[in-house]
């Protein structure tokens, strides 16, 4: 049987959020950013192994005890420049150890993340277990879109019908995820994008404002709340 495969791309460096460690370490409710991730995704029982992908020269990793996880776990320095080689590379990673099959569904989920909950990964495990491609959370644009010009002046109010913010977990099977990843286009941000360059529709699931992406400083103190009061 298909089993459920977590892997967090933890190689990135954090440039946007200028700290001087890298983002994934940033303390938040007094754990590393990316433990909040690591414990969600640990609570879901479908999720048999979590993979965690981080940068060959990685210092951090191994100031923490992660014992509490150690059933579930397996962390591989093999990152790339992008977060899509992270990916990449850690997939192959686990294939040529044969710790994953192409059968296998992968939710790929940021270590910036921090707000994923265990209720948000059940739904979306629930309601692509019978999909035929697979699909994200991902949340409705809430604002007014505006599209600027060169001067920053708006050009034109853009409909925001049927646009959706991309978040992850983003959950595909292993053989299509890798097929994607190998021959999808230099630029892509994301795991969907990937797959739909092939042709495919991943199924949008709805996600939660919570599971925001740490990425600008302010984001640091949000984060913090949101985790403060989970705990
Ligand atoms: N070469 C990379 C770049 C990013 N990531 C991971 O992908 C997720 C989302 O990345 P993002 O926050 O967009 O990138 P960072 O490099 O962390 O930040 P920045 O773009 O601000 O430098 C994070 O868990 C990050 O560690 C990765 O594994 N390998
Ligand atoms: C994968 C992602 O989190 C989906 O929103 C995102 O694409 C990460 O990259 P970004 O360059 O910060 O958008």
């Amino acid at each position: 049987m298909a089993e459920f495969i977590a892997l967090i791309p933890a190689a990135g460096s954090g440039s946007r959020i200028g700290e001087d460690m890298p983002k994934q370490y940033c303390l938040l409710a007094g754990k590393p950013m990316i433990y909040h991730a690591l414990n969600t995704l640990y609570r879901v029982d479908r999720i048999t192994t979590i993979c965690v992908v981080l940068a060959p020269e990685d210092i951090w990793w191994t100031r923490y005890d992660w014992g509490e996880f150690a059933d579930k776990i397996q962390v591989i320095n093999c990152g790339g420049v992008t977060r899509a080689e992270s990916v990449t590379n850690g997939l192959k990673t686990l294939r040529a150890a044969k710790h994953i099959q192409d059968q296998d569904w992968v939710l790929v989920h940021d270590a910036a993340r921090p707000g994923l909950s265990i209720a948000l990964v059940e739904r979306l495990l629930d309601q692509l277990v019978a999909d035929e491609v697979g699909g994200l959370l991902a949340v409705p644009l809430a604002d007014t879109l505006k599209r600027a010009n060169d001067m920053d002046r708006v050009e034109c109010t853009e409909p925001r019908e049927q646009l959706w913010q991309a978040q992850t977990p983003q959950m595909f099977r292993t053989k299509l995820l890798l097929e994607a990843l190998e021959k999808a286009p230099e630029n892509i941000t994301d795991d969907a994008s990937a797959i739909e360059a092939l042709g495919y529709s991943p199924k949008l699931v709805m996600g939660d404002t919570n599971n925001f992406k740490v990425t600008y400083p302010q984001d640091l103190k949000l984060a913090e709340l949101i985790l403060q009061e989970r705990y």
